[in-house]
């Protein structure tokens, strides 16, 4: 089955998986210390006018509450991170970015798809054409972009963040591209990335 991106949040883990038809030459990239990871072409990839194909898909961010992670599909990541920066509940800077850009004006109406690791509670989410749906979540919880649409619980573990991109590349979903994940070790967070090939 192709789900398209799709994204699983727990609440001491979150993974991310780019699978992709269309523009599968892609890379994650782990960058600033390791708080941030991007997708983006490969030096090799063809060029592309696509706005939805290149962004940060995890930040972690320093809170007033201790320190969070937002994790997705596309640009909406950094106004998630930057209202979790000022303060925001993990509901309330899903809710606020996911309806501010709303799901992606391309040929399929992707939706956008997000989630928090916060201090106190993690949060997923997904804004489509017919619904914003965002939930805080209590065990491992899977959204893509497609078919899984609609937040559902998923058996989904990892030792630690590389084990866990590992895992999430490795979901038999087709067409896999790459992935990164974060786990929360204590009052940290760990952050990997993998683009096998
Ligand atoms: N986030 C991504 O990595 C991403 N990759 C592709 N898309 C969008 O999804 C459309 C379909 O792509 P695909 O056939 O690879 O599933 C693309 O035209 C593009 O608008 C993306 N947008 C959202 O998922």
């Amino acid at each position: 089955m192709y789900v398209g991106r799709l994204l699983v949040v727990g609440p001491d883990l979150a993974a991310y998986r780019v699978s992709s038809r269309s523009f599968p030459n892609r890379q994650a990239v782990v960058r600033e210390a390791g708080g941030t990871v991007t997708v983006e072409p490969t030096p090799d990839a063809p060029p592309s006018d696509n706005p939805y194909i290149s962004y940060n898909c995890l930040r972690t961010v320093d809170t007033p509450a201790g320190e969070a992670v937002a994790i997705g599909n596309g640009s909406h990541v950094d106004p998630v991170a930057e209202k979790l920066g000022l303060g925001y509940p993990p509901r309330d800077a899903l809710v606020t970015a996911l309806h501010a850009l709303d799901f992606e004006k391309d040929d399929y109406d992707t939706p956008r798809i997000a989630g928090v690791l916060g201090p106190d509670a993690a949060s997923i989410g997904t804004v489509r054409r017919d619904a914003l749906l965002v939930r805080e979540v209590a065990e491992p919880t899977l959204v893509a972009t497609y078919e899984e649409d609609s937040p559902t619980a998923f058996e989904f573990g990892a030792d630690d963040a590389a084990a866990a991109a590992r895992t999430a590349y490795d979901l038999e979903f087709e067409h896999a591209v790459c992935a990164a994940a974060v786990t929360r070790e204590a009052d940290e967070f760990d952050v990997a990335a993998v683009t096998p090939g």
